[in-house]
């Protein structure tokens, strides 16, 4: 059998280079392209290139993604600082390119998946919520992708069992001592010397609290989330967001939802 062939860019990176290390050594799979800063997107064309892994820069990102994708190159992406507005844009490039398909995850990390997928269920059954995210001090953005997608989905599963804003007391306050909101959750990023990527997300009820905790110790923890992705995104045409929808594809029930994020967000590929 043939190997997928495989490119990284950002492969001198943190992230990059373990994922660059990591493809290499896959039996399955062949890295026929690393490609940094300055390196031209037309390597990947010529080298062949079936799937590409995007680990990057939120400025460098959409650059790489409308050249993959406008030559119907799989994506895994898990550059950071996405919005509305850039997932419609990677919407059309993908509809203009049957067949190809576009994995956007905020994290390859099986307990990241897992703590956002807890998240989303304890939302409905407290009144308060915060997620504190923190992580090594060469982050560019903020809040984090992971943390800014556990708050969406907290948010969308506060509104569907129909619990109304967030009481906050604070009439006095230093700007930003109470975090940046995100739908409605407040999201606290600290960035320290030391730390990798770690994030707690606070429930508050009655008379208790529930605390749920991650932390990825070693870019390791990434790799067979990213292996996993590659392998699976070129029979997934269209727009996915979060690597649990490839976890659960081998599901029926599907607990994972819509795969192209939140309702409204668009709609996804042929495979929907
Ligand atoms: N989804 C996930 O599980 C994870 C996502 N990330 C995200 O991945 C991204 C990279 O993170 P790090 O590796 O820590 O950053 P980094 O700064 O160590 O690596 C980024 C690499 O991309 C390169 N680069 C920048 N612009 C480029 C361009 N136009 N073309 C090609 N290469 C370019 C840089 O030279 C650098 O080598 C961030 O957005 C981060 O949030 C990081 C870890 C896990
Ligand atoms: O920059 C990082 O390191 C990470 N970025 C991703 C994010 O923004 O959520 C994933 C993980 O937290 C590591």
């Amino acid at each position: 059998m043939s190997k997928l062939r495989v490119a990284v860019i950002g492969a001198k990176g943190r992230i990059g280079s373990e994922a660059a290390r990591t493809v290499e050594a896959a039996d399955d799979l062949d890295l026929v392209a690393a490609l940094d800063k300055k390196d031209r997107l037309e390597t990947l064309t010529e080298a062949g290139a079936q799937v590409v892994v995007d680990l990057t820069h939120p400025d460098a990102v959409m650059g790489n993604l409308e050249y993959a994708v406008g030559h119907g190159i799989h994506a895994v992406v898990g550059t950071t600082g996405w919005t509305e507005e850039r997932f419609a844009t990677l919407t059309g490039w993908l509809a203009a390119a049957p067949g190809t398909g576009a994995l956007v995850a905020p994290n390859f990390s099986i307990g990241a998946v897992l703590t956002m997928r807890f998240a989303q269920q304890a939302a409905r059954w407290f009144e308060s919520v915060e997620v504190i995210e923190l992580h090594h001090d060469r982050k560019a953005d903020a809040p984090s992708g992971t943390a800014t997608r556990t708050a969406q989905l907290i948010a969308a599963a506060r509104a569907e069992a129909g619990r109304g804003p967030q009481h906050d007391p604070t009439t006095h306050a230093l700007e930003g001592a109470r975090g940046a909101r995100v739908d409605d959750v407040p999201v606290h990023s600290v960035r320290l010397r030391g730390l990798l990527a770690h994030q707690e997300v606070l429930f508050g009820g009655t008379g208790e609290t529930l605390t749920i905790r991650h932390d990825s110790l070693h870019h390791s923890s990434f790799m067979p989330g990213i292996l996993l992705a590659v392998r699976t995104v070129p029979s997934v045409p269209g727009l996915t967001v979060g690597l649990e929808h490839f976890l659960d594809r081998d599901r029926t029930d599907d607990p994972a939802g819509d795969r192209t994020g939140q309702a409204g967000r668009g709609t996804g590929g042929e495979g929907d």
